[in-house]
């Protein structure tokens, strides 16, 4: 099992009173699955991702990426986690400004250990980069920057990747094409995508749906 959550509970405190946002969320995802995440806005869909990539801790509950129980690890633990098996995908395309696209793909790679020349080029003529490596974050499209984002998920070799809204900045006909190529790369690495979408539309193509309402998953 690639990712594991069982009776998952998290909650804010906001302005004195406890917002329960998750309330016993389970899930199994395995390897080579892609799995759509819907939900009203402010049904907790970030705040399930954030757990799944051990950037904020649970209140109740088990999540385990890869065997590794995210609950009881130590915060050296959960960055390891991060740079070895989980791979982020965000609306903001997050790249590094100062460093060109050739750099900006072999970044996480390389804090993952597993950078490789060959395969980073590899994948940036996959996602049409091939001549845009010299380029600046500021001198690409946003769909051009959204593929770099992707490739630089993608060379670290994740076997879980969490995107939340990753084609939601690109125009439609963009979005589609982006977020197509991800598949395939996605279905080639055999990883697993857990991804946050509005769109029933985006969401029919990935192989499973779950909704998310009332801190639940249906
Ligand atoms: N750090 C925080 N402190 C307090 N409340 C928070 C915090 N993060 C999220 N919330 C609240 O938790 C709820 C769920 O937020 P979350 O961002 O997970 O929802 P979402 O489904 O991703 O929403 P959207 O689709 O609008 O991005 C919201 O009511 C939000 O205001």
């Amino acid at each position: 099992m690639l990712l594991s959550i069982n009776g998952l509970g998290k909650g804010y405190d906001s302005g004195g009173a406890r917002v329960e946002v998750l309330r016993g969320v389970d899930l199994a995802l395995e390897p080579g699955e892609t799995v759509a995440l819907t939900g009203e806005s402010g049904s907790g869909k970030s705040t399930l991702l954030h757990l799944c990539a051990g950037l904020d801790r649970a209140d109740t509950g088990r999540i385990e990426v890869a065997g590794r129980d995210l609950a009881g690890a130590d915060d050296a633990t959960l960055a390891a986690l991060r740079r070895q098996a989980v791979g982020l995908v965000f609306q903001q395309f997050n790249l590094i400004p100062s460093l060109n696209v050739g750099a900006n793909l072999a970044f996480h790679a390389r804090l993952s250990g597993r950078d490789d020349p060959a395969a980073v080029a590899a994948l940036a003529d996959r996602l049409g980069l091939g001549g845009l490596m010299a380029r600046y974050p500021e001198q690409l499209s946003g769909g051009q920057q959204q593929r770099v984002a992707i490739g630089r998920t993608l060379a670290a070799r994740p076997a879980l990747i969490l995107a939340d809204e990753p084609t939601g900045n690109l125009d439609e006909a963009t979005g589609d094409a982006v977020l197509e190529l991800m598949l395939e790369l996605v279905a080639e690495a055999g990883a697993g995508l857990l991804m946050v979408t509005h769109s029933p539309r985006l969401a029919a193509r990935l192989s499973r749906r779950v909704h998310l309402s009332g801190g639940r998953l249906a």
